[in-house]
């Protein structure tokens, strides 16, 4: 199996060429390079923002604190995995430090990284590492279980009531197809696997399994699961955790196996459900059965014109309420369409320029639609739908527009840094809520961004998408860009935050539709699941972790 690439300690990508801790520090490409004159020009008079130089400090000035790990604990995990795969060096330790969130990169970025792991564990199977966890109960070692590094809502922090040393426990030996049951369309995996490997093998049988989150290139399975991640496709493949038909659990307590090969059960309650979404609270997911789909005859992917945000919701809906949503659905609000039209130089907004000229329409909202499958059901699905959103006022602006979006829509990411060194706040947030509530849910995180980040000359850009759908309702992304108080960054984002997350849970939505919990959440994890929701998690995890070793400062709240 070939190597997978590690990710950048302060951004977003592989490492530079070279050592990932090269002195001269990860480099982003140039902001004239990244946005065109105009886009700068119209962020600097809507953000009251005024472009600088502000790069990362460079990696090898990075802080780091000395290893906490007491000689006792890592010759007995040193005795347990070898001596290679118990690792104190720096270059381990920084590249394991948290996760990818906007305050994680501030940190990374300012030169901290006094928060990383004592140490990082690689064990290489279910055994070893329920033997390890045992271990690090009996040792008071706390143990983070770490994918693909990319938590955007602190699920890496690895804070620890207590103070207790703690390792990193990295799945990256445990990434191989184990078994791939093609009659009952099943595979089952590491949980270090990510998505463009599992492709490739899944591809050579003619099979796809088809979650397309846009941190995909980095990002693990078990992550996936650990979190109940949402790809860009989940509308018609499913959410990650209708992907998974069972899993195995490796605790401090031994090891549980739940869901399995039979399409359903009614043995009890659904233990499989606790597993997904524990983000490393109860132990460590060792391996995944997913279920797998035929790769498709066929796609369509195209773009439509609504005039406004509620014209589209409204077209959704109807298309909801029919079972008529598409595969891939995204409605892009009027900022977030003009933003996309002004700062995206590439050949993407040429096209999406060009068709909204041509078909006589402003800037309005674009909404992509993707449809995938056999070809009689996709031209059928097309046109019932079309129809539908003919009638709710839409424009259709045809399939360059479509295919535009699908080429380039894993590359916002790579964008970021940029933007950070020029001296901007860039955060994301999402929400899901019923149809009902979304409109409500849209203006109160809007309103509460804006009047969090407005002040002293400065305007927040607040832009909206609407994505995965389902029959009930549908999420909603926000993406944030503002002048970075360099004062006070961290505050000035823990601000705006805070008030959104209070507004959108006033309004209606969820906590979270696919980030997590995390460390970031967790103070409003009793909002949504109630006191006796919470006391419930708890005991579980006593059962299974009675030291609390496992990823502590997550998920639950103090
Ligand atoms: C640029 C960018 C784009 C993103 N886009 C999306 C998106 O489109 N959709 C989406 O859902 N998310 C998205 N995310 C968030 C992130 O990619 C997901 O949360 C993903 O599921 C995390 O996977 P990971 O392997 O990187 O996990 P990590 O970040 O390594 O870990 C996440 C959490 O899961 C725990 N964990 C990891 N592996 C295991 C395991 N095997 N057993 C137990 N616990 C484990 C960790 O301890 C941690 O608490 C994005 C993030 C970034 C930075």
């Amino acid at each position: 199996m070939a190597e997978q690439p590690e990710l950048t300690i302060q951004g977003w990508g592989p490492p530079p060429a070279g050592s990932s801790t090269d002195a001269a520090g990860d480099r982003a490409p140039a902001l004239e390079a990244v946005l065109p004159k105009a886009a700068r020009r119209h962020l600097a008079r809507e953000l009251g923002w005024t472009p600088r130089s502000t790069p990362p400090v460079p990696v090898a000035e990075i802080r780091l604190a000395p290893s906490r790990l007491p000689d006792p604990a890592r010759a007995a995990l040193a005795g347990l995995l070898g001596e290679e795969n118990v690792r104190t060096d720096r270059e381990s330790r920084l590249l394991r430090a948290g996760g990818k969130s906007y305050l994680d990169l501030l940190r990374r970025r300012a030169g901290d990284a006094t928060d990383a792991p004592d140490a990082v564990v690689l064990p290489g199977t279910t055994e070893e590492t329920a033997a390890l966890l045992a271990l690090c109960s009996e040792h008071d070692v706390v143990v983070v279980p770490f994918g693909g590094g990319t938590s955007v809502v602190g699920g890496l922090a690895g804070v620890d009531p207590d103070d207790r040393p703690a390792v990193a426990l990295d799945l990256r030996r445990m990434a191989s197809v184990q078994e791939l049951d093609v009659p009952s369309s099943m595979v089952t995996v590491g949980p270090g696997m990510r998505g463009p490997a599992l492709e490739e093998a899944l591809g050579r049988e003619g099979l796809t399994f088809g979650h397309l989150p846009q941190s995909w290139e980095f990002a693990t399975l078990g992550g996936y699961a650990a979190t109940r991640s949402s790809g860009q496709a989940s509308t018609g493949v499913g959410r990650f955790d209708d992907l998974v038909t069972g899993l195995t659990l490796a605790t401090p307590s031994g090891v549980l196996e739940v869901g399995g090969a039979a399409p359903a059960s009614a043995a009890g309650p659904d233990l499989l459900g606790l597993a997904l979404g524990s983000e490393g609270t109860l132990g460590v997911i060792t391996e995944l059965t997913l279920r797998v789909r035929p790769k498709p005859a066929t796609s369509s992917y195209e773009g439509w014109s609504f005039r406004t945000w509620a014209g589209g919701l409204a077209a959704l809906q109807r298309l909801a309420r029919h079972d008529l949503l598409p595969d891939v659905v995204r409605l892009s609000d009027v900022d977030e369409t003009r933003a996309n039209l002004l700062m995206s130089g590439s050949a993407g907004a040429r096209v999406l320029r060009g068709t909204l000229r041509a078909r006589r329409r402003g800037e309005g909202c674009l909404l992509v639609v993707g449809w995938e499958g056999l070809p009689d059901m996709v031209r059928a699905r097309v046109r019932a739908a079309s129809a539908l959103l003919r009638e709710g006022g839409g424009v259709r602006l045809g399939r360059a527009v479509g295919e535009s979006w699908r080429r380039h829509r894993f590359g916002a990411p790579y964008t970021r840094d940029t933007l950070l060194d020029a001296g901007l706040l860039v955060e994301t947030l999402e929400t899901a809520a019923s149809w009902a509530a979304l409109p409500t849910v849209y203006d109160a995180v809007r309103r509460a961004l804006r009047e969090s980040l407005t002040g002293g000359g400065r305007r927040p850009l607040v832009m909206t998408h609407l994505s995965h759908g389902y029959p009930t309702g549908a999420s909603l992304y926000f993406t944030v860009l503002a002048d970075r108080d360099e004062e006070l960054p961290i505050q000035q984002w823990l601000g705006a935050k805070r008030a959104a997350t209070d507004a959108l849970l006033t309004a209606g939505g969820t906590l979270t539709h696919h980030h997590a919990v995390g460390a970031d959440h967790r103070p409003w994890l009793e909002r949504e699941v109630g006191t006796l929701g919470v006391e419930v998690l708890r005991a579980v995890k006593t059962r299974l972790d009675p030291k609390g070793i496992c990823n502590p400062g997550v998920l639950l709240p103090d």
